[in-house]
């Protein structure tokens, strides 16, 4: 039996192949790993028993230094040409900033396709604290970024964000779902334009716009979202 092939251009969001056993556990340990990161924060305990629990984790990360790490520019030289394997879709998403599951950084946040709103959802701890009992504000830009990022789904070419504007309309929770849309609001020869708005407990707490501009000519809307306007007129 072949082994199916993955296309950097093909594997829409939500829709990534079940974990291989390496990336089962890959997810595990960075869960564990970001659990004890909340878990570190103003923790009140004694001396001796953050010593003891140092010499664990020193010791946990020597066991790891012993192996070497995957070339992403490999993996995604394999999947930009459709050769890419399950394990190359796997690494290409588990380790995003925010959202991997098997990225300790991560809360995680959430991403998927709702038609033609690409939507997302997180809760996040302490960690992630900007003013008291609230996220950080570039936390939450980061998440933006990313989420607009994924309005290239709808399009058959990808870029780098130019610009991101970012107003925050009300401070939002720590340790409360929040959840964020975003759409393609146009697209512009090179510049894709799309919209935010980040929700937590019904209030509409950050709105966001961005432009991003693409590295391999103008953006095209796949035809599956031709329905979706690339008139410059429209807003
Ligand atoms: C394959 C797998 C990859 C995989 C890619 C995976 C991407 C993951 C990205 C994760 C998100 C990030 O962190 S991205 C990292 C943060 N962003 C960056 O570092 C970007 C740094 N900036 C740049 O590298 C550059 O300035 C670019 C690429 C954005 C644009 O440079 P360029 O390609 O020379 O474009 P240029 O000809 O000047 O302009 C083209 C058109 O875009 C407009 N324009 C140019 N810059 C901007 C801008 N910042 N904001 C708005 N609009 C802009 C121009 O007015 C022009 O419009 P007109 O005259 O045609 O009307």
């Amino acid at each position: 039996m072949t082994e199916e092939k993955y296309h950097y251009f093909d594997m829409p969001l939500g829709e990534l192949p079940e974990p291989t056993p390496v990336s089962a556990r890959r997810r595990e340990l960075a869960r564990e790993l970001a659990a004890i990161n909340e878990q570190l924060v103003r923790l009140d305990s004694d001396e001796a028993a953050l010593a003891a629990a140092t010499e664990q984790a020193r010791a946990l990360r020597q066991s790891l230094e012993g192996f070497s790490h995957r070339s992403m520019r490999d993996i995604l030289g394999r999947l930009i040409v459709g050769q890419g394997s399950r394990q190359d879709a796997l690494d290409m998403a588990d380790f995003e900033i925010l959202s991997g599951p098997a990225n300790a950084m991560s809360p995680p946040v959430t991403f998927w396709l709702d038609g033609d709103i690409v939507r997302a959802r997180a809760t996040f701890g302490r960690a992630f604290m900007g003013p008291p009992g609230k996220v950080h504000g570039g936390v939450l830009s980061l998440a933006l970024d990313m989420l607009l990022a994924k309005t290239q789904d709808f399009v058959s070419n990808v870029g780098m964000t130019g610009t991101l504007k970012v107003r925050y309309m009300a401070p939002t929770p720590l340790h409360t779902e929040v959840s964020f849309e975003a759409r393609l609001v146009r697209l512009e020869g090179r510049k894709l334009f799309s919209e935010a708005r980040v929700f937590a407990d019904g209030v509409q707490t950050v709105a966001a716009d961005g432009i991003w501009i693409s590295s391999q000519g103008d953006y095209r809307l796949k035809p599956e979202y031709a329905h979706l306007t690339d008139d410059s007129d429209v807003a």
